[in-house]
C-alpha cells in the first residue's frame, strides 16, 4: 500500500516537473504572465470545473493583472482584467476575432448545413461586404432607434399587456415567478418578432425551445449531441427547423416585424435557402431570449423583493398613468430614471458573460504583449463589474440608484465599466429593444399586480443561482413561489407611442449621443 502510494506520488511529481519544463519552453517571456500554474496546464482545468466566473474574479484579486495567461492542454488563454486595455483588444476585429465563434455556432448550435456554412464561414468572412460583417449591419432598421424598433416594441407590450390582463381578471393566483416570466416574455418577443404566423403559438413548439436551450454548451462543444443532448436534438432537427422551414415558406415573415424581414433579406441576399435559412434563426432566438429572459426575472425580483426598490420603481410607473387611464409605454424612456437605474443595476449584479475571441496571427497588445496564433483571449463581464476601483467600495451591494444621474454632474462611474451589453464592434444590438421591453414588463406588473412570497407570512429568500455556460445571465435554480394580487386602482390602457428614441446604457451610446436621458 505505502509502495502504491509513494508510485503515485513520485508520478505526480514526474509529471509536474514535465509540465513545468514543458510550460518554460513553450511560453514566450513576452506572452502576458502565466499564473494559475500550481500543476500547470492542469490547475486552471480546476478553476474551470469549479465556477469559471467566480475563478477569474478571485485570479484577479490575487494577483492584479492588467492581462495574463493560463495554459491548459491543447489550448492558451488570455483573461484581459484591466479596462483600459479592451478597447484595444476591441479594435483588432480581423486579428483577434469573434467571426470564427460565430461560424462554429452557426454549423454547431444552429444546426446550418455545408452550403448555408459555406456561405457564413467563407474566407471572405472579414471584408466589408462578407455574411458575417453585414449581418449586424442588416438589422439596423429594426433594432436601432427609430420607426422599426418602435413598432416591434409597440406588438411586444401589446401581447404583454393582454397577458397580464387575462391573468389580473382571473383574480389572485400563486405562481412560480420564473416559469410565468419565461412564458409571458418569450410569446411577447416572439409573437413581436414573428407576427401573426408566430411558429410558438402552438406550445409543443414553446416546450422544444426549452429542451433545446439547455443543450447549446453540448452543441457548441461538439461533445456528442447524439448521446448527450438527445432531446435537444431532436427538438432542434424535428420540430424548431421545420417549423421556421414552413414560417418562411408560408411567407410568415411578410406578415413579421422589421426585424424578421430584415434578416430574411439578408440571409437571402447572401444564397441561403431553405432549411438553413430557417437554422438562422435558431440563432436569432438564443441571442434574443436565452439572456433576456433570466435578466427580466431579475429585475421583477429585485424590484418586488426589496420594499425600497419596490416604491421608487412603482411611484414611476403610476406617474405614467394619465387621468382617463391611458399609459404611453414610450415614456419608459424618459421617465423612469428609477426602474432604468435597477434595469442596469440588475445586469451589472447578475452577468456572468465571458466575451471569447480567437487569435487569428502573433499579435503585439498595447505594444508589449505577444499573443499567439490559435490562442483565446478573453474578457469577463464579472471581473469588470465587481471591480471597487471602478464602482465604488460598494460594488458588492445591490443598490438601485446606483446608475442615477445628478444633471449637470458628472458621472459616478466610467460608462465603459458596464460591460453587460459587451462593447466595441461586438456591441448588442438588441439591447434597446430588450430594455424598452423590460421596463415596460416591470411598469405592467408594478401597475397591475402585488407580488409577495407564496407561504404565508413568507420572507422573500434569494434563490441560489444556476450558471450555464452558455448565457451571460444565470437562471435561478430554486423555485421562487409568489401569490399575485390584482391591484384595486382604475382600468388603464397601454399603448406605444412613436419616440424614436433611445437610451444612455454604454459608453458607446453616450459617445453616439442618440439617446434620450
Ligand atoms: C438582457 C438581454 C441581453 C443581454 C444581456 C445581451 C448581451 C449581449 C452581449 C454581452 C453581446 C456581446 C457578446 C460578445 O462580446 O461576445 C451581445 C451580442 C449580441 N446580441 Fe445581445 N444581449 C441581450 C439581448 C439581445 C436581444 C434582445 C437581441 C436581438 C433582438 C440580441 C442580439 C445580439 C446579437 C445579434 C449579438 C451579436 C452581435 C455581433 O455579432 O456583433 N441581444 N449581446
Amino acid at each position: 500500500m505505502a509502495t502504491g502510494f509513494t508510485l503515485v506520488l513520485g508520478f505526480l511529481g514526474a509529471a509536474s516537473a514535465f509540465f513545468a519544463i514543458l510550460l518554460r519552453l513553450t511560453q514566450h517571456p513576452k506572452e502576458p504572465q502565466v499564473i494559475a500554474k500550481t500543476i500547470p496546464f492542469i490547475s486552471p482545468l480546476f478553476g474551470f470545473v469549479h465556477g469559471m466566473q467566480n475563478f477569474l474574479v478571485s485570479l484577479r484579486d490575487r494577483y492584479n493583472l492588467p492581462i495574463y495567461t493560463m495554459r491548459m492542454p491543447g489550448q492558451r488563454v488570455y483573461v484581459v482584467n484591466s479596462l483600459s486595455l479592451i478597447p484595444q483588444v476591441q479594435k483588432q476585429i480581423k486579428t483577434i476575432a469573434f467571426a470564427p465563434i460565430e461560424v462554429q455556432a452557426a454549423d454547431a448550435v444552429m444546426g446550418v448545413g455545408p452550403a448555408g456554412n459555406a456561405v457564413i464561414g467563407s474566407e471572405r468572412m472579414f471584408e466589408h461586404d462578407s455574411y458575417l460583417s453585414t449581418f449586424v449591419p442588416s438589422t439596423q432598421p429594426a433594432l436601432s432607434p427609430g420607426p422599426g424598433l418602435d413598432s416591434l416594441n409597440g406588438a411586444a407590450i401589446r401581447q404583454i399587456y393582454n397577458a397580464m390582463k387575462t391573468v389580473a381578471e382571473s383574480g389572485p393566483t400563486t405562481i412560480e415567478l420564473f416559469a410565468w416570466v419565461r412564458h409571458e416574455f418569450f410569446m411577447a418577443t416572439t409573437e413581436a418578432i414573428y407576427g401573426p404566423k408566430n411558429p410558438f403559438r402552438d406550445p409543443k413548439l414553446e416546450q422544444a425551445w426549452y429542451d433545446f436551450e439547455p443543450s447549446i454548451i453540448v452543441h457548441m462543444l461538439k461533445a456528442w449531441p447524439s448521446l448527450l443532448a438527445r432531446k435537444g436534438l431532436h427538438a432542434r432537427e424535428q420540430l424548431l427547423i421545420p417549423a421556421f422551414e414552413r414560417y418562411f415558406a408560408e411567407n410568415g415573415h411578410l406578415q413579421g416585424s422589421v426585424l424578421v424581414q430584415c434578416r430574411y433579406k439578408h440571409n437571402t441576399g447572401h444564397g441561403l435557402r431553405g432549411r438553413d435559412l430557417a437554422a438562422t434563426e435558431v440563432g436569432q432566438m438564443v441571442a434574443s431570449l436565452a439572456n433576456s429572459i433570466p435578466a427580466v426575472f431579475w429585475l421583477v425580483y429585485h424590484i418586488f423583493s426589496d420594499p425600497a426598490v419596490l416604491s421608487g420603481c412603482r411611484e414611476e410607473a403610476e406617474q405614467l398613468v394619465q387621468a382617463d387611464g391611458d399609459v404611453d409605454l414610450a415614456k419608459v424612456k424618459t421617465a423612469c430614471p428609477v426602474l432604468l437605474s435597477t434595469w442596469q443595476e440588475t445586469l451589472r449584479y447578475i452577468h456572468i458573460g465571458i466575451a471569447a475571441r480567437v487569435v487569428m496571427e502573433d499579435v503585439i497588445l498595447d505594444n508589449q504583449y505577444l499573443l499567439k496564433k490559435g490562442a483565446t483571449v478573453m474578457y469577463v463581464a464579472p471581473v469588470q463589474h465587481t471591480d471597487p476601483s471602478l464602482w465604488a467600495p460598494t460594488v458588492g451591494i445591490f443598490n438601485h440608484r446606483r446608475f442615477l444621474r445628478t444633471p449637470g454632474a458628472k458621472r459616478a462611474h466610467n460608462p465603459a465599466a458596464f460591460r453587460a451589453f459587451g462593447g466595441g464592434s461586438v456591441l448588442c444590438p438588441g439591447r434597446h429593444f430588450v430594455t424598452t421591453e423590460a421596463m415596460s414588463f416591470a411598469t405592467l406588473m408594478l401597475l397591475r399586480f402585488d407580488v409577495k412570497p407564496a407561504a404565508r407570512g413568507g420572507k422573500w429568500v434569494n434563490p441560489r443561482k444556476s450558471v450555464p455556460m452558455t448565457t451571460l445571465v444565470p437562471t435561478p435554480k430554486d423555485a421562487v413561489q409568489v401569490r399575485i394580487t390584482p391591484k384595486e386602482n382604475q382600468e388603464y390602457h397601454a399603448r406605444f407611442s412613436a419616440s424614436k428614441k433611445g437610451f444612455d446604457l454604454v459608453a458607446e451610446d453616450i459617445t453616439a449621443g442618440n439617446s434620450a436621458v
